[in-house]
């Protein structure tokens, strides 16, 4: 979690509603009635977090202003009992409160850490520290942390190849490179969890199996915050940046706050900041980076509805779809533009088709006698009405043939569903979620194109017209 800017107390489904349709009594209706169906239930007097709470206490933390709450549409979170002004300190965790390398190295696993050759990384210190704590149950000093982690996550490194087939094309790729990372980790892992044996009175194959590294793994990579440390020596040369954060890390994300987060040397506190207000009763957020849902999902396993970053991609392969094969000059095109670095990031966002789509789109439709324009076209330029007019067309086509995919994998989504345990449940859910806030994207993406169009043009009233070049 690269804590960045946070919190605003409410909860998104209603700052969506606000966002789209800020005026009128029928947006006014609606957000009362959103506000009623999203519902909160505080979880303060539960065992765990009342622990958690006694045990965070006598390491010089408390927090009246920020209860852990069970919010209807995002689940666990944190919750203000009272009003935070806009630039109120949201929350400040004592260093002795913090799980870092330091921790690691000062605990009983330290001595096994410093002699292993070559050092181990900053995460796998993390992650063996976080299986050997959990493994220890009752016995362990941060057992009032570990049990209200998550006993499992919604992050690609748990998904089925099934699931993986339903994700968009560049992410899927993503998160396959990130499975095979995770599974290099933990095999290159091995020597040195054997080495751990002498603190164990189990075989260490049965406690560091490769779902206990997938759990720990994902703990650190969706729960961490930004903090930099000196280098350790005994550490590899990996960035030492991550910190577990007990009871901050109950913190949610929303795209549109701003907050201020960083260590505080002086304090020795990690410590947030909203600029925003956050009212009593209502969930307080951060940010944790300007990351559209493709993003979210691979890292911390969740999409956010209404995320003004979100975008859909167009990778090659969809592009190519709708190009004139016969055109002899494609290749040619193509290898101009992938040599130029122009070929990534072509998107559809909530605006419509992004600049360097159109661009791109541009200048794949010149003819040979037009090449000389390339650069005016990169500027801005437009070549031709008759240019701008297939460059359009070409877009609703891309525009039409994701919608057209996006449609086809909601309903195998819906087919997977029957027969799904709990965990695949939830997994769908997100890859839904994902999938659902595409569609918006494309469906307001159509709108946009077809505006663009001159309203004389004949394929408004008989359909596209085909205008290969
Ligand atoms: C730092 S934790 C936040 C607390 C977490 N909800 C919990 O129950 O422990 C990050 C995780 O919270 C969930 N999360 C955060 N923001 C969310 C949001 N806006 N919508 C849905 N889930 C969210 C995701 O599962 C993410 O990996």
């Amino acid at each position: 979690m690269p804590p960045s800017f946070p919190a605003r107390a409410r909860n998104i489904t209603q700052d969506i509603n606000t966002m789209k349709n800020s005026n009128g009594r029928r947006s006014r209706k609606k957000r009362r009635r959103k506000r009623e169906d999203a519902y909160s239930v505080t979880l303060s007097h539960e065992a765990p977090f009342v622990n958690l709470r006694r045990w965070l206490k006598k390491k010089g933390f408390s927090s009246r202003s920020l209860v852990p709450a069970s919010f209807s549409d995002i689940g666990r979170g944190l919750m203000a009992t009272k009003p935070i002004k806009a630039n109120d300190l949201l929350i400040s965790l004592p260093e002795r409160c913090l799980l870092t390398t330091d921790t690691v190295l000062k605990s009983y696993m330290g001595e096994y850490i410093k002699r292993w050759q070559p050092p181990v990384s900053p995460l796998v210190a993390l992650c063996s520290f976080l299986i050997a704590e959990r493994h220890f149950g009752d016995a362990s000093e941060w057992s009032p942390y570990i049990k209200v982690l998550p006993k499992s996550y919604t992050c690609p490194v748990y998904f089925s190849d099934d699931i993986m087939e339903l994700l968009p094309y560049g992410l899927q790729k993503k998160a396959a490179d990130q499975r095979e990372q995770f599974q290099e980790l933990y095999s290159s892992s091995q020597p040195f969890f054997s080495s751990l044996q002498p603190l164990f009175t189990q075989p260490i194959e049965d406690l560091f199996t490769q779902d206990a590294f997938r759990w720990a793994w994902s703990s650190v990579n969706t729960r961490t915050v930004y903090m930099e440390h000196v280098q350790s020596d005994y550490l590899s040369r990996e960035k030492d940046v991550l910190a577990l954060a007990p009871y901050l890390d109950l913190l949610n994300h929303c795209p549109k706050i701003q907050v201020e987060a960083g260590f505080n040397k002086l304090t020795r506190c990690y410590e947030i900041r909203s600029i925003q207000s956050c009212r009593k009763f209502q969930q307080a957020f951060i940010c944790y980076g300007p990351h559209d849902n493709q993003r979210l999902l691979l890292e911390y396993g969740f999409v956010a509805p209404g995320n003004q970053h979100s975008v859909v991609y167009v990778d090659l392969g969809i592009l190519k779809v709708c190009l004139n094969e016969g055109d002899k000059q494609l290749q040619q095109k193509l290898l101009f533009l992938k040599d130029n670095d122009f070929l990534k990031n072509l998107t559809f966002g909530i605006d419509g088709p992004s600049w360097r789509l159109m661009t791109v789109l541009k200048l794949l439709s010149l003819k040979p006698e037009q090449y000389s324009s390339w650069k005016s076209v990169l500027l801005g330029a437009a070549v031709s009405q008759d240019t701008e007019e297939w460059c359009i067309h070409k877009a609703q086509m891309l525009c039409q043939h994701l919608s057209d995919d996006n449609i086809n994998v909601l309903k195998r989504l819906a087919q997977l569903k029957d027969g799904a345990d709990q965990a695949q449940l939830e997994q769908l859910g997100v890859v839904e979620g994902l999938r659902r806030e595409e569609r918006a994207i494309l469906e307001r993406s159509k709108e946009v194109l077809q505006s663009l169009l001159p309203q004389s043009l004949p394929w408004q009233q008989d359909g596209i017209r085909n205008t290969e070049r």
